[in-house]
């Protein structure tokens, strides 16, 4: 890791390490990419969460969960750098470049997360604080620390870390957790599966580099397809209980399912590749599609509540 050092000697004969770091790699430590679609599930969980949030107080909300979320993928940044410099993806990252020391990647996490969370709950509400602060927790200690090296369920139980979003947006506005804000939950819960076993059976390689327990790595391609599969189905199936439960129109019901089955038609097709497939070109398929039916999803959850509620008005 070459990491850039520079000095100067200050007025009193002492020296202040000045950091080579741009404001702009501070930003990347963010992981806005992968945050852009936490956050605006959150978003979606607090316009479709019954009743009425002031539209400042809503901004601060989403302000302080994009803040925390980024935080914690901060201190994933900080904690993982071993493996990051390894990984072909990973190594231009901020730290394994020496764009960023480590320690200024903990602060900035660690300060993140502390103003995100209490600023939440002195605009907000503190249930809505501690289910920031709690993700926050699981993402960078249960995920990073120990799940990720641990064990090859490590997706399954650390992807609750990026399913909580939603059911923050909802507790934003309700001050509660109910079972709609738990279904929307278990949408993304079910999800996460599908969408990064795709993406581990392409970088089957980085993570062998690195011996870090992927499932592909260790339980083999066959298994992980079927896996995948399986999630995807129980995603179909949950995105269109909020129909089942009332809390959203058959009309959302229809596009959720037809949304689904193409979930679930791209993880078939992830099945039928062949084993050994090098290009793995229905595994890139099936994670580009992940991303776009999530967001998709969400945005159905949300156009159906305004026009419920537009319906409402008129
Ligand atoms: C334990 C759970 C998860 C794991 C291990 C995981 C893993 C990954 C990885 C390794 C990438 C490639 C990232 C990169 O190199 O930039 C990725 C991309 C992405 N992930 Fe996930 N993910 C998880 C959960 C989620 C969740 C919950 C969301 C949002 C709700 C999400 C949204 C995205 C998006 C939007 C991208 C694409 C970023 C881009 O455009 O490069 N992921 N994910
Ligand atoms: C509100 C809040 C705190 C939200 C957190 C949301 C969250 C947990 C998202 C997880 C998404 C993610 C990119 C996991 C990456 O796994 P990785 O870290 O193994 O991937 P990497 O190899 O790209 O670092």
């Amino acid at each position: 890791m070459a990491v850039i050092e520079h000095h100067e000697t200050v007025p009193g004969g002492g020296e202040v390490y000045l950091s080579e770091a741009s404001p702009r790699d501070f930003f990347e430590l963010l992981k806005p990419r992968v945050m852009s679609l936490v956050v605006f599930t959150a978003f979606a969980g607090l316009i479709v969460a019954p009743g009425e949030i002031n539209p400042l107080i809503g901004a601060i909300a989403i302000l302080c969960i994009a803040v925390g979320a980024g935080a914690s993928g901060a201190l994933n940044m900080w904690y993982d750098a071993d493996i990051d410099a390894v990984m072909t993806r990973t190594a231009k990252r901020p730290i394994p470049s020496g764009r960023i020391r480590p320690e200024e990647a903990l602060a900035f996490g660690l300060t993140l997360s502390a103003f995100s969370v209490a600023i939440l709950g002195l605009a907000v509400n503190w249930l809505s604080a501690g289910l920031l602060a709690f993700t926050i927790f699981f993402y960078a200690v249960i995920y990073t620390m120990w799940l990720k090296r641990s064990t090859p369920q490590n997706i399954v139980i650390g992807g609750a870390a990026g399913a909580f979003p939603p059911m923050i947006g909802w507790a934003c506005v309700t001050g509660g957790v109910s079972v709609e804000s738990v279904v929307l939950f278990l949408i993304t819960f079910l999800w996460t599966p599908a969408h990064f076993w795709a993406l581990a059976l392409f970088k089957m390689r980085d993570y062998d580099a690195v011996g870090v327990p992927m499932l592909p790595n260790v339980a083999g391609e066959w298994t992980t397809k079927v896996q995948i599969l399986v999630y995807a189905v129980l995603t179909a199936v949950i995105a269109v209980v909020p129909t089942v439960l009332g809390f959203a129109s058959f009309g959302y019901g229809l596009f959720a399912a037809a949304l689904g089955l193409g979930f679930v038609w791209y993880s078939v097709g992830v099945l039928r590749m062949p084993e050994g497939d090098r290009a793995m070109v229905p595994a890139k398929k099936l994670f580009a599609f992940s991303i776009v039916y999530l967001f998709a999803v969400f945005s159905g959850l949300m156009v159906d509540h305004l026009v419920a509620s537009l319906g409402w008005v008129l």
